[in-house]
């Protein structure tokens, strides 16, 4: 029995103000270097400082909402992010005052890694923990990169967007240190889960299509310079594929599952501009947020887990990211990445 879900999300700034405190949340403890968050700041602020991403959280919410009723399941959705209002553990403090004993957890991220599934456990265990005594159960849904809905809504999203005669079909997922990616998945699996689930996804949407033909790329790297991150980087490749004489190029985000500044800024502006300035031509596939079959995954990961059936999956990787209150996938599951500590001014 469960009595509500959660949507546990990243969260995002909603005016200008709000971005610097935003950005020490995301990278407090990170190493990332001020310099970074400077630029980055910048990007935010093009926008009047607002991420798209709570508006595209409440409209997918809305259409769960919708898509629960319809199935006659009565489940209260509620809203937490990791990094910004409504902050996860308000929202987990709610559950509890409104009697919550148990709720399945929505992860608006399809993979495993430790930025894309084993940060989202820390943030459910944190939660509890600061909620104190009988805190709800939280269990978290799986991993859905390779759920059938979610490859057939990516796959209309990258016919609708390519319009033209000759394309490079180009998949893109955040960048994630190289260690991180190394350490992802269960040390047993021999490591890069999170690569490798990218990968796997971008094969599938490809198949589904009926292209040969793609590239598997990297954006959004952060960090200090002298660590590697997975490359290429999505704007370096523009200019790689420019050189050998594409004419266009099919861009299909398929780490995200919504346009939040990460695609609206470093694809649909910084990418852009490079494949403008190659005279090259560019189009973005959606990500699948608006689209009806997202609202219906999200449904059917819940039913599934409710009916304990064997899991709707399209590859043969283990389907992971189920746990209770946190708990790891498996021991040493996506391990955190050692972070370069800086010197800290009066500390
Ligand atoms: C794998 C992955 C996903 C996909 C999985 C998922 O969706 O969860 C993701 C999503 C997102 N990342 C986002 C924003 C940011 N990510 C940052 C920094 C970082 N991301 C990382 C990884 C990922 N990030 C990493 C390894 C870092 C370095 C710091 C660290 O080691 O943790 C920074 C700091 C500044 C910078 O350096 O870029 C920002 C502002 C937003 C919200 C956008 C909006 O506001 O609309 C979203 C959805
Ligand atoms: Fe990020």
């Amino acid at each position: 029995m469960v009595d509500a879900l959660l949507w546990l999300s990243f969260g995002g700034p909603e005016g200008p103000a709000e971005v610097r405190p935003f950005l020490e949340n995301v990278t407090r403890g990170r190493g990332v270097p001020p310099e970074r968050l400077d630029e980055v700041e910048v990007h935010y602020q093009h926008f009047g400082g607002v991420s798209p991403i709570n508006r595209l959280n409440q409209e997918a919410m809305a259409a769960v909402r919708a898509e629960l009723a319809r199935r006659g399941m009565d489940l209260p959705v509620y809203f937490g992010n990791r990094n910004w209002h409504p902050m996860v553990e308000d929202t987990v403090a709610e559950m509890k005052a409104d009697g919550v004993r148990r709720a399945l957890v929505f992860p608006t991220s399809a993979y495993g890694g430790y930025s894309a599934c084993r940060q989202y456990h820390e943030d459910i265990a944190r939660a509890r923990e600061s909620a104190g005594p009988d805190a709800p159960d939280l269990v978290k849904l799986r991993q859905f990169f390779d759920h059938p809905l979610f490859i057939a809504a990516v796959a209309d999203a990258v016919r609708a967007a390519a319009v033209f005669p000759t394309y490079r079909l180009v998949f893109t997922a955040h960048s994630v240190p190289d260690a991180a990616d190394q350490a992802a998945g269960p040390p047993t699996e021999g490591g890069r889960r999170y690569s490798r689930q990218i990968t796997e996804a971008a094969r599938l949407v490809a198949e589904a299509v009926s292209i040969q033909d793609y590239d598997v790329v990297w954006q959004s790297r952060s960090g200090p310079p002298q660590i590697p991150w997975l490359e290429p980087d999505i704007v370096d490749h523009i200019e790689s594929l420019a050189a050998e004489g594409v004419p266009a190029v099919v861009v299909c985000p398929i780490g995200f599952v919504s346009d939040h500044l990460e695609v609206v800024w470093d694809l649909d502006t910084e990418a852009a501009e490079k494949a403008a300035t190659l005279g090259m031509s560019y189009a973005r596939a959606a990500t699948p947020n608006g689209d009806p079959r997202f609202a219906e995954l999200v449904v059917s990961l819940i039913q599934e887990h409710l009916d304990e059936a064997p899991p709707a999956k399209l590859s043969p990787f283990p389907a992971a990211g189920c746990t209770l209150n946190g708990t790891l996938c498996a021991p040493q599951c996506c391990e955190p990445p050692k972070r370069p500590t800086r010197p800290q001014s009066g500390e």
